[in-house]
């Protein structure tokens, strides 16, 4: 018999989800990051580390897409992610891989799912514009909570100490890193080059520019954030991928970022929803 319809739907989604941070943690050669050869500032981790923790998430990226048919309030939500979260951890002993990606994309792919229930098109602007309109409040609620089962995060702890909303501002606002920064760096790499690889390494650097990364913020305070932006827009400026030395500079950056402990971990999420963005228009 063939499976419903909400059922393929969900599944679609799921892939897509799977696929795009799949993408991003085998880009080689991003700063501070791990990939497929290094580990960059994370002793703790590595590639491997990354395919349990997708593999324990196969499950969830289409749990939620589906729960977005039924149009749920955050609640759900919040259940579906919470319950990944502790997945991810049991298959990574305890190290924290995706828990980003388990929010941000978690909420797009349900988005996708409202997106359906309505009958309308899917498209990057329609879903970023569903989880602000949708959750966003509720999201934000959760900068000013804690209590004993949600103790403070490093993003909880940044957000006190420099003023940062990070994931939680990001995503209820939209997503306007991904959408206005990620997405026309990605796209403009992608139609100059032809080379989807190239084109995330551009996206990753304009995200670290732009972004208030609360990792960067977490590792270095203001002063690693700063530094971090400024190493990425000095790549961009001197013409990011398209230059002949790039990956010179790609390198030198990397060295810099683990000798000081930085990591860009929200703007390589970013990465994984740009890229999960850029497939979704005729998405049905
Ligand atoms: C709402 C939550 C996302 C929790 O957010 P919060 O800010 O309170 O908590 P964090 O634990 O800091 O996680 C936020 C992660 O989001 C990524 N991020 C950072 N900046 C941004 C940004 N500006 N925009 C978007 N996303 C951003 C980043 O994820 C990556 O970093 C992870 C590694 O982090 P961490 O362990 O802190 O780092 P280390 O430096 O390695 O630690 P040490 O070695 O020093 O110990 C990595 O996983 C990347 O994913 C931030 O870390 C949400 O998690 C939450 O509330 N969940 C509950 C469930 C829920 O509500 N779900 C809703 C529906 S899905
Ligand atoms: N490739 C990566 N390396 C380190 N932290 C990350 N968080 C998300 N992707 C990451």
């Amino acid at each position: 018999m063939a499976a419903p319809a909400g059922e393929l739907f969900a599944a679609r989604v799921g892939r897509l989800a799977i696929r795009s941070l799949y993408r991003e943690v085998a880009l080689d050669g991003k700063p501070g990051l791990v990939g497929p050869t290094g580990n960059g500032s994370h002793p703790d981790m590595d590639f491997t580390t990354f395919m349990r923790s997708l593999q324990a998430l196969r499950g969830y990226f289409p749990a939620i897409a589906a729960c977005g048919l039924q149009r749920p309030g955050f609640a759900p939500l919040r259940a579906l992610g919470i319950a990944a979260e502790a997945d991810m951890l049991a298959a990574t002993a305890a190290v924290n891989t995706h828990r980003g990606a388990i929010f941000n994309l978690g909420l797009l792919c349900a988005a996708l799912g409202v997106l359906q229930a309505e009958g309308a098109a899917s498209s990057a602007e329609a879903a970023c514009a569903v989880v602000r309109r949708c959750w966003g409040a509720d999201i934000l609620a959760g900068l000013s909570e804690t209590s004993a089962d949600a103790p403070l995060s490093h993003g909880l702890i940044v957000a006190r100490r420099d003023g940062s909303g990070g994931a939680r501002q990001e995503a209820a606002s939209g997503f306007p890193a991904a959408l206005n920064v990620g997405l026309p760096a990605y796209r403009a790499a992608l139609a100059a080059t032809g080379d989807g690889e190239l084109a995330a390494m551009q996206a990753l650097f304009a995200l670290i520019a732009e972004l208030e990364d609360t990792n960067l913020l977490w590792r270095g305070g203001r002063a690693g954030l700063d530094y971090g932006r400024r190493a990425a827009a000095d790549f961009l400026a001197a013409g990011g991928v398209l230059a002949a030395d790039w990956r010179t500079r790609a390198v030198g950056i990397d060295r810099d970022f683990v000798a000081r402990r930085l990591s860009p971990g929200g703007s390589a999420d970013l990465l994984g929803i740009t890229l999960f963005l850029a497939e979704l228009d005729g998405l049905a």
